[in-house]
């Protein structure tokens, strides 16, 4: 297994040339949050429009208008529920994310149907909490499109079956090459003290993270600023690997001065952190 190391920021941060404007940083649907968990899609909210995504826009529940828009104006809101604005919205987007804090009820399984319909193949589709749980449960298909799955080590035992105490390298990596056999393009970040990443071109281990981001949110986070990362960098799969770093070496810095690293505060703490690794 390669190891993820600094290495990975240059060849993905890069300068931002003069004459880009908000098109050139790619369009985002985060959708997620019900009634109970609008927190989880504020915080992945605030990791892709940090991350520097060019227009986010955030599907969630009615009820959770007010505090996104107090926590991050830049961010556009759309009703979850609305069939109409998913169906004219979702088809231009270049990464949807769905089911971070989505829950698992009969509504939140009839939205994953309706993004399943409508992604398409030169999409990418990040997959989070939620939604990789109902996914497990109901055997549902993966469309085909390019997918990101995050799942924690709970999430990826439902997945695939492989149990939590026999989770490793080698047994995630074949049941990594199982769900990816019928897919076109599919990344797994199986998220843990050491996150390990998995792509059709190689197996990686992340080398940063500290226990400091044992909290909750953190993981709806890095499901924002992987989704804001696959936004604006051309190759999907360094994208990927470079989010998965920043986001915990972001949280090292944060921890040598705190003892735990709140999840909000790592997006805080992302565009001068980008700033400072940006290759020429
Ligand atoms: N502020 C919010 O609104 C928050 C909402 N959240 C959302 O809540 C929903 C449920 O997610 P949860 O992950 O809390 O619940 P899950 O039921 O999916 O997973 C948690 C269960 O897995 C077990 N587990 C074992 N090993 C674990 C590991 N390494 N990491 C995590 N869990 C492990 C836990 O003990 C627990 O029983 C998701 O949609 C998630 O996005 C959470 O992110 C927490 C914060
Ligand atoms: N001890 C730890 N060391 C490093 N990273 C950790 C540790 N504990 C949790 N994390 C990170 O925190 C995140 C937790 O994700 P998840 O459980 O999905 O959170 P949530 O759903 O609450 O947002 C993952 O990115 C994981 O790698
Ligand atoms: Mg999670």
């Amino acid at each position: 297994m390669k190891l993820i190391t600094a290495s990975i920021l240059p060849k993905v941060i890069r300068k931002r040339p003069v004459d880009s404007f908000k098109g050139t940083y790619g369009k985002v649907a985060l959708i997620g949050g019900n009634q109970n968990y609008g927190g989880a899609i504020i915080m992945s909210t605030l990791g892709t429009v940090s991350a520097g995504a060019g227009l986010t826009t955030t599907f969630t529940a009615p009820s959770n208008q007010s505090s996104l828009h107090a926590w991050i104006p830049e961010a556009m809101f759309a009703d979850y529920q609305d069939q109409t604005l998913l169906q004219q919205l979702l088809p231009t987007m270049t990464v949807i994310s769905l089911g971070s804090g989505l829950g698992t009820d009969q509504q939140a399984l009839e939205l994953i149907h309706t993004v399943f319909d409508l992604v398409t193949p030169h999409q990418t589709l990040l997959l989070d909490g939620s939604a990789l749980t109902l996914i497990a449960r109901d055997h549902l298909q993966l469309p085909s499109a390019n997918i990101i799955l995050t799942p924690h080590q709970m999430e990826w035992e439902r997945l695939t079956g492989v149990k939590l105490a026999e989770q490793n390298p080698e047994t995630n990596q074949r049941a990594y090459n199982q769900l990816a056999a019928n897919q076109p393009h599919l990344i797994a970040v199986v998220k843990s003290a050491q996150t390990e990443v998995f792509t059709p071109t190689g197996a990686f281990q992340n080398t940063t993270g500290t226990p400091a981001q044992a909290t909750g949110g953190m993981g709806d986070t890095l499901a924002g600023i992987v989704s804001g990362f696959a936004a604006q960098f051309a190759d999907l799969d360094a994208a990927v690997l470079a989010a998965v770093y920043t986001h915990s070496a972001v949280a090292d810095q944060l921890a040598q001065q705190q003892y735990v690293v709140l999840p909000h505060q790592i997006s805080a703490a992302l565009p001068r952190f980008m700033h400072e690794h940006q290759a020429e």
